[in-house]
């Protein structure tokens, strides 16, 4: 398939969204860009279109590393037992999720509260910060050394972040917080600001799809469970919301984030990295969500179609 094509095919749907106004970094953003890589791991085939080398905010495609990466240090048994795999009928970063439920633990991993108890259950270890070992490992599973922090954004994160506040102190007050306060919310805030582009993304989306071996070097980076664990959550609580409704019209497991980035895992076909960061009301990118379902279609991606 032509990708410039498809941008152009998409482009119009960018007015019909807004880039994030709630943290003063991602409101200066440009709306009007619209990248895509896409790593066909079968092929071993790349190619990329649009604003693919721009770099952007991870924010909560950043939920799907720290997940990883505590599987990873834990055992999914430990992480099992800490968060669940629920869908919630209320927007990512409300207390509504833990309040109306009466649970103790978070309903899933994607919603903020849920990925402030997992970057909390991440140690201090050999001098490195949880946040420096969340770096070292994007980078390596981005296949990316050159994801770095943005300090503007982070402290834009730190100024705008009292909600995320909230909910780390409503986990503590529950006993459910593994860290303290201070270093989980630290730990949370940075990872959302890491800069990364669709190629990263693409990267990460390929090791999923590839049963957590990365495609470029045939080492494996996450056990298959891990990579089997985060694709299914990724289906049913990627994109808040509206998973359900981009299950059926896309039928591929993705994660977004409100800086405007997709990573999507078609499994044994397509790691897919898309950005563009005018938002729908949910949090998702509206035309990166629409590139996605071109491409999925055209591809015949959907895991419940073929
Ligand atoms: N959905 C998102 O990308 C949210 C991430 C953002 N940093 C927040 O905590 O609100």
């Amino acid at each position: 398939m032509n990708l410039n094509d498809a941008i152009q095919e998409c482009w119009d749907k960018i007015d019909e969204g807004q880039v994030a106004t709630y943290i003063p970094g991602l409101a200066k953003v440009d709306p009007y860009q619209l990248g895509v890589y896409l790593f066909d791991v079968a092929n071993d085939k790349r190619c990329q279109a649009g604003a693919s080398r721009v770099r952007f905010a991870i924010e909560s495609v950043s939920k799907v590393i720290t997940l990883l990466y505590a599987i990873e240090r834990l055992g999914l048994t430990a992480v099992e037992a800490q968060v669940g795999t629920r869908q919630t009928g209320f927007p990512f970063d409300t207390i509504l999720n833990m309040e109306i439920t009466k649970e103790t633990h978070p309903l899933n991993a994607f919603i903020n509260s849920g990925a402030i108890l997992i970057s909390s259950l991440i140690e201090e270890e050999d001098g490195q910060s949880p946040f420096e070992q969340i770096l070292n490992f994007t980078r390596e599973i981005c296949n990316d050394p050159e994801i770095t922090l943005d300090d503007g954004i982070y402290q834009s994160e730190l100024r705008t972040g009292d909600m995320n506040r909230s909910l780390a102190y409503y986990l503590k007050a529950k006993g459910a917080l593994n860290n303290d306060v201070t270093t989980s919310l630290d730990t949370y805030f940075k990872q959302c600001s890491m800069m990364v582009t669709c190629e990263s993304l693409a990267n990460l989306g390929a090791v999923l799809a590839n049963d957590g071996i990365a495609p470029w070097n045939g080492e494996r980076i996450i056990s298959s469970a891990a990579a089997t664990y985060t694709k299914s959550v990724m289906m049913t609580t990627g994109l808040y919301n509206e998973s359900g409704t981009y299950s059926v019209k896309i039928g591929v497991p993705t994660k977004s984030g409100v800086g405007g980035g997709l990573v999507a895992a078609a499994p044994n076909h397509y790691g897919i990295g898309i950005f563009s960061p005018a938002l729908d009301h949910a949090g998702n990118s509206v035309a990166g969500l629409a590139l996605l379902e071109l491409i999925s279609k055209e591809l015949k991606l959907s895991i419940f179609k073929y």
